[in-house]
């Protein structure tokens, strides 16, 4: 492995990716632009969360999506990728999305049960909702006037009306199978969502490295959109 000028100054370029869904569509986009990892990365039975590219002149953290955007927007990961879900439901002023890689789509919806017998009555200008995402959450319902309390679940919100921890979901919705399943529907989209390039704002400014892969990431997502 031969290591860069660039590397060899300031350590190896650090770029985030989420372990989950976004994973398999985020890999060959990243390849495109130059960045492949190590064997190590695709072994199941490797517990590392952190991995050399080919090259060996970047690392590559496997994240958590929520905690992809963390790492960036605190500089501890110069790069990554994450659904604009993520992005906008931290808001950190740090953190860059300059290109939509058109992969991840989904969207953000509220859903409620499909039977009226299910539907809570409650009072409509106070609902409790379930989510992931209790700021998105919040800033949608008091944009239409209405208080959301929000109880914050890291999965699995489907089940929240059927035991009747919140009337109301708020979660990503692609093929709408999940909801079907567990006798929801999709009642209001908030959001679409697709996978974003994120930049520490830092970095970028000060980091040719970054500056450059954007460029790369940039003018493969046109041709991809051409
Ligand atoms: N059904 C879906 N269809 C398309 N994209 C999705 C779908 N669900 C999630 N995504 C996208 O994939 C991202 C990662 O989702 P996922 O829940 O798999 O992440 P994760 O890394 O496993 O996080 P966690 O372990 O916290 O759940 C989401 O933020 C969203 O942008
Ligand atoms: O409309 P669909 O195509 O059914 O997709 C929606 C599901 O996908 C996401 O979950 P995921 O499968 O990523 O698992 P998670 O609940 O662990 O996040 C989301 O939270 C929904 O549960």
């Amino acid at each position: 492995m031969t290591q860069t000028a660039d590397t060899a100054r300031s350590g190896p370029l650090t770029f985030a990716i989420p372990k989950g869904r976004i994973l398999d569509e985020a890999l060959p986009v990243m390849a495109d632009a130059g960045i492949v990892p190590e064997a190590a990365f695709h072994d199941k039975l490797d517990r590392s969360l952190s991995f050399a590219d080919e090259t060996g002149d970047m690392r590559i953290l496997r994240v958590r999506a929520f905690d992809v955007a963390t790492f960036v927007a605190f500089g501890a990961a110069q790069m990554g990728i994450v659904g604009s879900d993520v992005v906008e439901e931290f808001d950190y002023s740090e953190l860059y999305a300059p290109v939509d890689l058109g992969i991840g789509a989904c969207r953000l919806s509220v859903a409620e049960p499909a039977d009226p017998a299910e539907q809570g009555s409650g009072n409509a200008s106070h609902l409790r909702v379930a989510t992931k995402y209790p700021n998105l959450t919040s800033r949608y319902f008091e944009k239409q006037g209405i208080q959301a309390e929000c109880i914050k679940l890291n999965g699995a919100m489907e089940l929240a009306p059927s035991i009747g921890l919140a009337g109301r979901i708020v979660d990503l919705v692609s093929t709408g199978g999940t909801l079907k399943s567990n006798g929801l529907v999709e009642t209001k989209v908030i959001m679409q969502v697709s996978a974003r390039l994120i930049v520490n704002r830092a970095a970028w400014k000060t980091d040719p490295r970054v500056a450059a892969l954007v460029e790369r990431f940039r003018a493969q997502a046109e041709r991809e959109a051409a």
